[in-house]
């Protein structure tokens, strides 16, 4: 079994490491580099997964997961670039960054796979799209899909994808959770218990989700369902019209989009 390393076990770093874990790696076969050592002692006593270095983590682990943000990666490439090798792979879970940054700042030859994950990795239920950089065979896509099929479903888009990729999945969950707490404000609004509210609320999200993943009808049908002739259902939908709501998504996602592909330029030659 291959060894694997998260450097940066913040959010989604930890979401990985969590993830794996749940879905039957051993602890022994991870490894971890965090900056702050408070934060390394916590982690290592919920997972029982080693803390290492950036060195010792490159000689290690077959395969290094860059989890830092984008804004650090700079440091990092340098305490890495003197210490992989091409037997090593790269995988990439920063936003923006493209795997010509790697190929740039690494050895020749290592090769590095782009992958823009969601933090629903903690249940199981991530969505992973990955992409192939210079030096990435079929059989590093491979091993990066078998990882990341533990925790949850996995995508092959081609690397010019991957910044709107970012602002719909990477971002997504962001949301909708966004889109559950304006609801149960509604619901206080309207004068139930907040209680009340969020058991309504998440447990219609949860229903609504599944009957998308599992009926394979088209959202539309699935709305159109719910919406009465004269009834409650078109009156909402009627504000949220009004309101913009679809324009101020379409415009949100776009801004998301942007923002992936300014967080990659920053880092250009
Ligand atoms: N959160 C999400 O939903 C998603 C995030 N991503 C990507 O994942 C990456 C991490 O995001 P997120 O987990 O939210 O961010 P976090 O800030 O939570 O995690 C990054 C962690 O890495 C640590 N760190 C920074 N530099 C180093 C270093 N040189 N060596 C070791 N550890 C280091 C940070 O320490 P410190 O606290 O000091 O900064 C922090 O604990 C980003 O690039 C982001 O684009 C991708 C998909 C989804
Ligand atoms: O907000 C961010 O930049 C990261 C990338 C995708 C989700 N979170």
């Amino acid at each position: 079994m291959s060894t694997i390393a998260v450097l940066g076990a913040g959010k989604i770093g930890e979401a990985l490491l969590s993830g794996l874990l749940h879905g039957g790696r051993a602890p022994t076969d991870l490894l971890f580099t965090e900056r702050h050592p408070e934060r390394s002692v916590e982690l290592t006593k919920r997972y029982g997964v080693r803390a290492v270095d950036v060195p010792t983590a490159a000689k290690q682990a077959d395969v290094l997961v860059v989890a830092v943000k984008p804004q650090d990666i700079e440091p990092l490439l340098d305490e890495l670039a003197p210490a992989i090798t091409n037997d090593t792979l790269v995988v990439s879970l920063c936003a923006g960054l493209p795997t010509a940054l790697y190929d740039r700042r690494l050895p020749d030859g290592v090769p590095v796979v782009r992958v823009m994950p969601n933090t629903p990795m903690v249940v199981g239920e991530a969505m992973s799209a990955i992409s192939a950089g210079r030096h990435a065979t079929p059989a590093h896509l491979s091993t990066v899909e078998e990882l990341l099929s533990v925790v949850g479903q996995v995508v092959r888009v081609p690397e010019s994808q991957q910044d709107a990729v970012t602002a719909l999945s990477g971002s997504g969950p962001a949301y909708f959770f966004y889109l559950v707490e304006a609801m149960i404000d509604a619901g206080i609004l309207l004068g139930l218990p907040r209680a009340v509210a969020e058991k309504l609320i998440i447990q219609s999200a949860v229903g609504a989700a599944a009957m998308l993943a599992e009926t394979g009808e088209h959202p539309v049908t699935l709305r159109e369902a719910v919406t009465s002739p004269a009834g409650t259902t078109i009156m909402a939908i009627r504000e949220l019209e009004r309101h913009g709501v679809r324009a101020a998504l379409l415009a949100a996602i776009e801004a998301a989009r942007d923002r992936s592909e300014e967080l990659g330029k920053a880092h250009e030659e």
